[in-house]
């Protein structure tokens, strides 16, 4: 039963009534070291109870827990993102819903992300990320954070929405409610004015309005992307009992949200922390220059497009971007629900209870990466070697919700760093903090001094700021 199972929690502490230790965790997470994880673990060991994000939790930070969870999902655990995840994206979100509504929209999501719709996809992304970079040849200091957010919005419009909502005054307002959205996610949900989740509840009602109108009741131009207009005739064809089209709206909405956020702040920030990382390691910066120029120099002219195949040869690109997600793990938490007593490492997480996986403890565990603290994408290198010796990465999740977005992510982040270190030099104005809550992030958003390459061969600037 419930209360008898409860017993058996693993030990921990629950903190202060309501909040229980959420105000800990977020002021840990604020700091450039959060700590929150690796005291619980000494305190406690690595499986502990707590109270986070107003829920009590079972927290675990081993790689092997960790999977053995992911890989149950559906079967002991369900999905179990906070309150107000669901109150900003609405319940019928790829990440908040379960069983046979999760499956449609699941097979609806794999399917547009395969590799045929990629590879046709790479000139689409590859305009986008060009025309952010002819905007930086007015500029001398360019604002990394600033820069890869609305790139990374513009990629997911993109390919959500197709022209309708490329650059322009529309695109601006989505963006703009689009991020105060954002900021509402993991806010307590407190529906009082002011509040980040009662903001982010009317930045919602303006986005779907402003889409409805400026978007969606335009026609699809010819070859165009409709996500919205497809999601909705593929929900249509499963049939689901009881799917009003009223029903049917609000689902498409709450689909179309989830896939806005899921495709933007993870692969933004990952941008964002690959030029920190590559900006402070030279010898990084220059063996990724040498394998973009090598690619450009076999197109026999600097004006030819990157294609399919360029991607598929950016191997050490690769590396750098598995360090960055190692490294800076964005999504630090997967949550989950146990959907009945599921006993865990001599405890039981009962029915009911969430399940934070800390995905972070997993990626810094000195057990698996050497001075897990540096940035050496060679590391991944040796796993390629010997795949035996794989250490655990679990940054896009794992089990049957591992990410479907990993490829995009991956294709988009290498075009946008094919782009700058091929067309830019720049000097890091320094004085960032860095901070992990809810995206890692950069105090003053990373900003560099750029100037465009002359030639190839050009060093990095010499001076310091
Ligand atoms: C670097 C970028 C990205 C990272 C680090 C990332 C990370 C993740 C993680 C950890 C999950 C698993 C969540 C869970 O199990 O609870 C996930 C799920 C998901 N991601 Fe990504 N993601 C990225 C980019 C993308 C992109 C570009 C898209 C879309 C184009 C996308 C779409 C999704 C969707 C729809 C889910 C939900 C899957 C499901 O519940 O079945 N992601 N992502």
């Amino acid at each position: 039963s419930k209360s008898s199972s409860s017993f058996l929690l693993p030990p921990g502490s629950l903190g202060l009534p309501l909040i229980g230790e959420t105000l800990e965790y977020m002021k840990s997470m604020n700091t450039s070291n959060p700590v929150f994880m690796a005291q619980h673990r000494i305190k406690f060991g690595d499986m502990f109870k707590s109270k986070l994000m107003g829920a009590l939790c079972v927290v675990a930070t081993k790689a092997d827990t960790i999977k053995w969870v992911l890989a149950r999902d559906g079967k002991q655990f369900v999905t179990g993102y906070p309150k107000s995840f669901k109150g900003v994206l609405g319940s019928d979100t790829a990440l908040n819903t379960v069983g046979e509504q999760w499956k449609s929209t699941r097979k609806f999501v794999v399917n547009g992300l395969r590799t045929e719709h990629l590879r046709s996809r790479v000139s689409v992304i590859e305009d986008l990320v060009l025309e952010c970079f002819d905007s930086w040849e007015t500029k001398q200091i360019v604002n990394v954070r600033e820069e890869t957010k609305s790139l990374a919005f513009n990629i997911i419009a993109q390919f959500l929405l197709g022209s309708r909502l490329r650059s322009g005054p529309v695109n601006d307002a989505v963006r703009e409610d689009f991020y105060i959205l954002c900021e509402g996610l993991l806010a307590l949900p407190i529906k009082l004015p002011g509040t980040k989740f009662s903001k982010a509840l009317q930045a919602r009602a303006r986005i779907i309005e402003t889409l409805e109108r400026e978007v969606m009741s335009k026609p699809r131009p010819e070859n165009d992307e409709d996500h919205y207009a497809d999601y909705m005739e593929h929900t249509r064809r499963e049939n689901f009992p009881g799917m009003t089209e009223e029903r049917l709206l609000e689902k498409t909405r709450s689909h179309m949200l989830g896939m806005m956020f899921a495709g933007h702040e993870t692969a933004a920030c990952t941008m964002l922390f690959a030029v920190k990382y590559i900006s402070e390691h030279p010898d990084v910066l220059a063996e990724l220059r040498a394998e973009h120029e090598k690619i450009q120099a076999a197109k026999y002219g600097s004006d030819s497009r990157l294609t399919w195949d360029d991607f598929k040869n950016m191997h050490f690109t690769q590396h750098v971007i598995i360090e960055t997600l190692r490294l800076s793990t964005p999504v630090a938490l997967l949550w989950r629900e146990a959907i009945e007593d599921v006993p865990l490492h001599g405890y039981v997480v009962p029915k009911g209870c969430k399940l934070a996986c800390a995905l972070r403890e997993v990626h810094h565990d000195p057990a698996f990466y050497e001075n897990p603290k540096q940035f050496n994408p060679w590391r991944h290198q040796k796993e390629i070697v010997n795949p035996a010796n794989k250490p655990p990465f679990l940054a896009f999740g794992g089990g049957p919700r591992l990410c479907p977005g990993a490829d995009f992510a991956k294709l988009e982040i290498s075009i946008f760093l094919h782009h700058l270190v091929t067309k830019y030099q720049w000097e890091l104005c320094r004085g960032d903090e860095v901070s992990y809550f809810p995206l890692p992030k950069l105090s003053k958003g990373l900003q560099l001094r750029v100037k465009k390459c002359v030639k190839s061969t050009d060093t990095m600037f010499e001076t310091s700021l």
